[in-house]
């Protein structure tokens, strides 16, 4: 069902200052940034290897990532797996008892179809179920 990791989502308070670090320091390349209204982010996008990292900073400031800030501070905020389809893969979490945040799929960067699943029922990490074209 699960294919790979499809990001790495990170919680930063300065996205521009992040990238800066993830080119600079780590040698990275931003390859684009994005609003996402829905989950009131700004995203950069840096590929590393078959999969990415995803720095996210908060557009506003009651925004989930603005109070996982406020809460733990700034780092890895969840862990993005990639399925080939969400529907099943949320069907069958769904049977298995998973706690699902979302039910239905949602739109997330670059137009994929995500979903979350609650940290309480996954050991502690907030995982995301992602589809791409
Ligand atoms: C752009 C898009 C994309 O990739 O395309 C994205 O990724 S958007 C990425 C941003 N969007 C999201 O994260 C959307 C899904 N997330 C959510 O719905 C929320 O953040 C929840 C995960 C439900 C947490 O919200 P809630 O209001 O319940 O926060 P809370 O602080 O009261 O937390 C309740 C409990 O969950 C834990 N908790 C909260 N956030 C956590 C996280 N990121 N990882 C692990 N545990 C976490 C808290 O420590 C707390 O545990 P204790 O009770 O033990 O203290
Ligand atoms: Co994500």
């Amino acid at each position: 069902m699960i294919e790979k990791v499809d990001h790495i989502g990170i919680a930063v308070k300065n996205l521009d200052e992040a990238i800066k670090f993830y080119e600079e320091v780590l040698g990275l390349k931003c390859i684009g940034q994005e609003i996402v209204e829905d989950q009131k982010v700004r995203v950069g996008f840096l590929p590393l290897g078959d999969s990415e990292v995803e720095l996210l900073e908060s557009t506003t400031e009651d925004g989930t990532i603005a109070k996982f800030i406020e809460k733990k501070g700034e780092g890895i905020q969840h862990i993005a797996l990639r399925v080939d389809s969400i529907e099943e893969a949320l069907r069958d979490l769904k049977a298995k008892g998973v706690r699902l945040i979302d039910e239905k799929p949602r739109y997330g960067a670059g137009g994929a179809k995500i979903a979350f699943l609650h940290p309480k029922s996954t050991s502690g990490v907030l995982i995301e179920i992602c589809e791409r074209e």
